[in-house]
């Protein structure tokens, strides 16, 4: 099997600190992955390692197959990272066309301008883009050279509803192609509605890998949440049978089971104080919320 991208092992030391914490990862080609994690988590430096602008301080990176110092594999991907920074005195198509001359077999600019949504502003001076333009412009010099692997760090923020809709619409059609997408994200409905994989990270290290719905069931279960009188303490939740997680918010509590039909019956029968109770399936947002509790 030739993997798009493959970590073995690898950290990132920061003076004395792990940013990246042996992190394995094999990324079959023609997945769209989604990289989970709170802020610090190690998202970036992890991409900025695959990209080869990071050099690991232990372990090895393969980027399709090779180097990802390699020129002739830099030439087959493309990346899109926080700071898109623009170059002054230069028109939206004119910026696509630069990097496309990059390329030896570029996206056409008529194609670039379309799935970026940038047709309208093609002759406008790129500095003069709103922050989501240039996000969408920025996707559009990573798309340039018709990635095989494309990487996108936070590629919608800043971006409408409808940019963002858009832009999965163009991510949903480059991984029909049969493209290799990595993003980070902070949106958890981005990363259910696109990801073929999710992999969450914390403290440098993985701490769940699956598909979206492998992550939400296995994390979570379900959530009872309600607002606890004075005399419910965290112990005597976390003591309950079945609790995966304790999450406080003031007095409102929420409680993560697998079996939430036999907490509720144990909560009422212990006579816990209680007040306004629900009953949720778990989204991805409390699966992540779980995990990223039980592993810090
Ligand atoms: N150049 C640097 N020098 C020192 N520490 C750094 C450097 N870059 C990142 N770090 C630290 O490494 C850790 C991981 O940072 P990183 O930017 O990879 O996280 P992230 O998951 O991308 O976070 P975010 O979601 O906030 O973008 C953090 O503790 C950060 O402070």
């Amino acid at each position: 099997m030739s993997y798009a991208i493959e970590l073995d092992r690898v950290s990132k030391i920061y003076q004395g600190k792990k940013a990246v914490d042996q992190l394995s990862l094999k990324v079959e080609k023609g997945t769209v992955i989604a990289l989970l994690g709170p802020n610090g988590a190690g998202k970036t430096t992890t991409i900025s390692m695959i990209l080869g602008l990071k050099q690991p301080t232990s372990g090895t990176i393969k980027l399709l197959g090779g180097s990802p110092k390699d020129i002739k594999v830099r030439n087959r991907i493309g990346a899109m990272l926080q700071d898109v920074s623009v170059i002054d005195n230069l028109k939206v198509a004119e910026t696509i066309e630069l990097f496309r001359n990059y390329y030896s077999n570029p996206l056409s600019l008529q194609e670039l301008l379309r799935i970026s949504g940038l047709e309208k502003e093609k002759d406008k001076m790129a500095a003069s883009l709103s922050g989501g333009q240039q996000r969408r412009l920025g996707f559009a010099l990573a798309a340039a050279g018709d990635p095989e692997i494309i990487f996108l760090d936070e590629p919608t923020v800043g971006m409408d509803v409808t940019s963002r809709q858009m832009f999965w619409d163009t991510i949903r059609s480059m991984a029909d192609k049969g493209r290799t997408v990595v993003l980070t994200t902070h949106y958890l409905e981005e990363a259910d509605s696109l990801a073929d994989r999710i992999v969450v990270i914390n403290q440098g290290k993985v701490v769940a890998d699956g598909s979206p719905s492998q992550i939400k069931a296995e994390t979570t279960g379900r959530v009872i949440s309600f607002t606890a009188g004075a005399s419910v303490t965290n112990d005597q939740l976390q003591a309950l049978p079945g609790v995966i997680d304790v999450e406080w918010n003031g007095r409102r509590v929420k409680l993560h089971s697998r079996d939430t039909d036999r907490l509720i019956i144990t909560l009422i029968e212990q006579r816990f104080e209680m007040k306004d109770i629900e009953i949720q399936s778990g989204g991805l947002e409390d699966a992540f919320q779980a995990i990223v509790h039980s592993t810090n």
